[in-house]
């Protein structure tokens, strides 16, 4: 007998309006462009093609990744499945680089500070200010936190507050047989990915999750991928798209 496996499929939000403006967006909760529109429906029909169909939905609490699981959902027929959602899957909190300019940024720091404060897995950027516009004290999605809502966060953060949710209710689904859609963001996909893939804090740097790609893994009961570094179901557009998102500020 062939040894139990599950399907786990992981999709970053298509682009935002302001992956499009290259600011840092972190927990700010912007929209779907209409390009990421339209990649948010594409990621779906790769799904059906691919007769991978999800069974249960997990996404943050950000619109661009609600959105993007509603529309890849409906062009794969599969609008009708459970959806669990949790800050726990949202993107990095990028401190008070929330709402700045990538390229200004890089321009202003200098190449070693931005790829610091960008790729390092432990550096956060400095928090941000209550004050500040793009800060989320007093949203009410977060009011069961507390003092615990982060102001800024590393890698190391994000995989700290991911890990307890992939190995609780996602793991859950999967071992109950489901396949598990996980819509979510460049940074806390990053996260799932060098957790499944054992990744060296220093390896998972030079990792970038391109935006609407499905990439799916097939895991054991311990959650170990069968394929290293999962499949992504069009891996030429994948590529491509990754390296983008490696060269922003540039
Ligand atoms: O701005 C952000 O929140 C993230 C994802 O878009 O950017 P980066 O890829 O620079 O970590």
């Amino acid at each position: 007998m062939s040894p139990m496996t599950s399907t786990l499929i992981l999709l970053r939000h298509g682009e935002s309006t302001w992956n499009s403006l290259n600011l840092f967006t972190g927990w700010v909760d912007v929209p779907l462009s209409e390009k990421g529109q339209g990649e948010a429906v594409h990621g779906g029909e790769l799904l059906k093609e691919n007769g991978l169909l999800p069974d249960v939905v997990h996404t943050s609490l950000l619109r661009r990744a609600i959105t993007t699981a509603n529309l890849a959902l409906d062009a794969a027929d599969r609008h009708w499945i459970p959806v669990r959602r949790t800050w726990r899957l949202n993107e990095r909190h990028y401190g008070d680089l929330q709402g700045k300019d990538k390229k200004q940024t890089l321009a202003e720091y200098g190449e070693a500070q931005f790829q610091l404060w960008r790729r390092s897995y432990d550096t956060p950027p400095p928090p941000i200010s209550e004050a500040n516009e793009y800060s989320q004290a007093g949203d009410p999605r977060y009011a069961d936190l507390g003092t615990d809502a982060p102001v800024t966060e590393c890698l190391a953060d994000v995989v700290v507050r991911l890990e307890p949710y992939l190995r609780g209710p996602i793991a859950d689904d999967l071992a109950a047989g489901r396949t598990v859609l996980v819509a979510a963001h460049g940074n806390s996909l990053r996260a799932v990915v060098k957790l499944l893939d054992g990744i060296s804090d220093e390896g998972i740097a030079a990792v970038n999750i391109p935006t609407g790609q499905p990439l799916r893994y097939d895991l054991d009961e311990n959650l170990k991928p069968v394929i290293a570094g999962g499949t992504y179901l069009d891996p030429e557009a994948a590529a491509a798209a990754a390296a983008a998102v490696a060269n922003q500020g540039r």
